[in-house]
């Protein structure tokens, strides 16, 4: 399905929120319940439709509808028409709290949302947790090239490729033990199989941060790379798209340190790190600690951020945090 850009409305964290983000979410809600007939189904979703359901939300749920629809209706044309109500219910199947008990799928219908309105890098984006642990993912990246990405590709505002590039639209896939594998998006499961480059001396090694500067601190990522030797400049990415990218070596290190105040949400992550640990690199909060998947839709405290990386960039970088912090003024 080629996902259309739409009305946008904004949400309290003033991130946009599109038609396609809720169509894809009900498409995916709609295809797992068809997987898996008759066995209980939890997903732990971005959004829900509680504004859909308002009057003042009925226009966008008819075009939401319509979306589907026509989605449906190329993938299985023998599938009756679903109403705006079964589409509405069908947001809401992600509306599970998840947790370190059982099977939870976890999806970001649309991640990199602001990039998918500039045309620039987004992912739709399905985990599974089991017990708490990521055991499968897909990233689904239609603007990402499927050869490496360089800053030719990642300048302002021509991050993105034309839709219908024959190169361009890249889907990830890793389950736990098996391997990461990546291929073209519209050209069946992934075959070639992927991994992260730990050969690279720091001198040649990229890393990757946010293209929204309000997501991570720049400034930060920039201070510790100089410490561990890094002379490139960053790849600004948008989603999980960058989990992709490190996976197949484009770069070596992904980091991410948002607002004190900002809590990570478990599905802006767990399909790219079921991707990049089965690619061989590691991922950890900014103090080395594990990501804990098992504590419901938001993560714990995170020490100020997330890194990922190649197992020796990962090493440097852990060495390179505490040093910076232990130079930081304390607080009395
Ligand atoms: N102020 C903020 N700080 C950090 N992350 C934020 C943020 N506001 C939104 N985000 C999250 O950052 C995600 C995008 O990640 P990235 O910065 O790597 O592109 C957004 O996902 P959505 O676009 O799905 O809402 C959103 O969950
Ligand atoms: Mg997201």
């Amino acid at each position: 399905m080629q996902l259309k850009h739409g009305e946008k409305t904004d949400k309290e964290d003033d991130s946009p929120v599109t038609v396609a983000d809720y169509g894809a979410q009900a498409l995916v809600a709609w295809s797992l319940r068809r997987a898996f007939p008759g066995q209980p189904l939890s997903l732990v979703a971005e959004e829900d439709a509680v504004d859909l359901r308002e009057p003042s939300g009925a226009a966008m749920l008819d075009r939401i509808t319509s979306l589907v629809n026509e989605a449906l209706a190329i993938e299985h044309p023998q599938v009756a028409r679903l109403s705006s109500a079964e589409v509405a219910d069908l947001v809401d199947v992600g509306c599970s709290e998840g947790g370190g008990v059982g099977r939870h799928w976890v999806l970001d219908p649309i991640d990199g949302t602001r990039g998918f309105v500039g045309q620039r890098q987004y992912a739709v984006c399905l985990g599974l947790l089991q017990d708490g642990q990521v055991a499968l993912g897909v990233l689904g990246c239609p603007n990402l090239p499927q050869y490496a990405i360089t800053d030719a590709d990642c300048d302002e505002g021509q991050a993105a490729r034309s839709f219908s590039e024959e190169s361009v639209g890249t889907i990830f896939a890793a389950s736990k033990g098996q391997g990461a594998y990546a291929g073209p998006v519209f050209g069946g499961m992934p075959t070639q199989r992927i991994h992260c480059n730990d050969s690279l001396p720091p001198s040649q090694v990229r890393y990757m941060e946010s293209f929204e500067k309000r997501h991570s601190n720049h400034g930060l990522a920039l201070q510790i790379g100089a410490e561990i030797g890094v002379e490139l400049p960053s790849l600004k990415l948008d989603s999980q798209a960058k989990y992709g990218a490190l996976s197949r070596g484009d770069a070596s290190i992904f980091m991410r340190f948002p607002d004190a105040a900002y809590r990570e949400k478990i599905w802006d992550h767990c399909a790219g790190v079921a991707i990049i640990e089965e690619a061989g690199a590691v991922i950890t909060d900014a103090l080395g600690n594990p990501l804990d998947f098992s504590q419901g839709r938001f993560f714990p405290y995170l020490n100020g951020g997330i890194v990922a990386a190649t197992p020796s960039m990962h090493r440097a970088i852990m060495a390179a945090i505490r040093k910076i912090r232990e130079l930081e003024p304390k607080e009395e």
